[in-house]
């Protein structure tokens, strides 16, 4: 009598037997794109001109987006053969929480750009992953919808833009304790917005027209600010955000007001200098987010993953850090663990799932870079992404 095999744990490349199994015993292929690299390509086709602009472009030339991507071009992963990589363990803890694997979606804004549902079709999409989620302080819906949208067991942080207003940032705080975020991200390059030529040439920026303050809107503290209520003059309330969202007053020494108002980690975003890290690392945070917010800020500025190495050479052993701009495909998640991220922060991509088919879509982007993650992995000959190295890579 044959034994029965034990069930085999199930990896994130069983997204890839699903697919071709559908294809070859249903005759269903995928509703969208598997080339992840080709989403912003379907995205374009979908999204409205204004939403495109806000979305798809980069500051000033483009260059610093360019360069994110030709970074990545940079390196070459080095496969190694016979090492025993049939089941893939992804899952890690970052800043306290339990991941699946070491992808987390980034904080991005006024996601009804890209979607009717908005933040609330990427939270549950995330949800339904456990894919840790982080809410944007500029989101088209408030904490307390997003959070009710994933549910109570989903992994949610919070990312701030620091008001001007003191008892609004404290309100926002005590706002994303009370709905379960558990980890503050405090988004430090966008003092003032960049040059956005997309956005300027239409004149359009969603905020002023009451689109993206969802937090603020419902917040007690910013309606006390109001001569009238939103309802009746919802005008003057996006002026009012206007007034308090920019701050580049803001230096390292306010920083003890956070750790004194928020009790759980805080990660500071927007790092590339190794000087920038290493402070943060004296001010008592626990992470820094390598970033140039996906070129939407600085045009020119140094590709996020050259600036990966040396922070994470720098602070790593202190701080946790972590990846974002220009990750588009599982193997780019793995140069940049390669390269010391500890997890990456997925982007655009999941505005183009978004566009193109709503919750539905944002799955789809996830199950796909985690099983081609999953993949490299395993065909790199490991068993664990934490077995990534920079012997793993060659350059180009
Ligand atoms: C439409 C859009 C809105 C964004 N809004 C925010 C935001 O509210 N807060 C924030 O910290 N970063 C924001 N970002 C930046 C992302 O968190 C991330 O740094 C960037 O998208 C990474 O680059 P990539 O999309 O090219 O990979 C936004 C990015 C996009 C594309
Ligand atoms: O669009 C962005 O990248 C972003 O983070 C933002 C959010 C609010 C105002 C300005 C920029």
């Amino acid at each position: 009598m044959s034994q029965a095999a034990a069930p085999r744990p199930a990896n994130f490349s069983d997204h890839q037997s699903e697919i071709y199994l559908n294809g070859m015993l249903a005759g269903r292929t995928p509703a969208i794109t598997t080339d992840l690299a080709g989403l912003e390509e379907r995205a374009r086709e979908v999204l409205p001109p204004e939403a495109l602009g806000y979305v798809v472009p980069s500051a000033g030339s483009g260059a610093t987006a360019r360069a994110n991507r030709a970074a990545f071009d940079r390196w070459r992963i080095l496969p190694r053969m016979l090492r025993g990589a049939a089941r893939r363990d992804l899952g890690c803890t970052v800043a306290g929480t339990d991941l699946p694997a070491p992808v987390l979606i980034a904080p991005m804004g006024v996601q009804t750009l890209a979607h009717p549902e908005g933040e609330l079709a990427t939270a549950r999409a995330a949800a339904a992953l456990g894919v840790p989620y982080v809410h944007s302080t500029q989101a088209s819906h408030s904490f307390e919808q997003v959070a009710e949208a994933g549910g109570p067991a989903a992994p949610r942080w919070y990312q701030l833009y620091w008001p001007t207003d003191r008892e609004v940032c404290l309100s926002f705080l005590r706002r994303a304790r009370a709905a379960g975020y558990s980890a503050l991200v405090v988004t430090l390059d966008v003092p003032l917005m960049g040059w956005r030529p997309a956005d300027l040439d239409r004149g359009f920026l969603p905020f002023l027209d009451g689109v993206g303050i969802a937090n603020y809107l419902t917040d007690p503290a910013f309606r006390a600010g109001l001569a009238r209520p939103v309802e009746e003059d919802p005008g003057a309330a996006a002026l009012h955000w206007a007034g308090m969202f920019p701050h580049p007053q803001l230096g390292w020494d306010d920083l003890p007001f956070l750790r004194e108002h928020w009790d759980g980690p805080i990660l500071l975003k927007g790092i590339c200098a190794v000087e920038d890290a290493e402070l943060a690392a004296e001010h008592g945070m626990d992470g820094v987010i390598v970033s140039n917010h996906g070129g939407r800020q600085v045009d020119g500025a140094v590709a996020a993953l050259d600036a990966l190495p040396a922070v994470a050479d720098a602070v790593g052993d202190r701080l946790t850090v972590l990846f974002d701009s220009g990750v588009r495909t599982g193997a780019d998640v793995v140069k940049a663990l390669a390269l010391g991220a500890r997890a990456v922060l997925l982007g655009r991509p999941v505005l183009y799932g978004l566009a193109l088919d709503g919750q539905r879509g944002v799955e789809h982007v996830l199950r796909c870079l985690l099983a081609e993650l999953d993949l490299t992995v395993a065909l790199t000959g490991h068993t664990s992404h934490r077995e990534l190295d920079r012997r793993t890579l060659l350059p180009a």
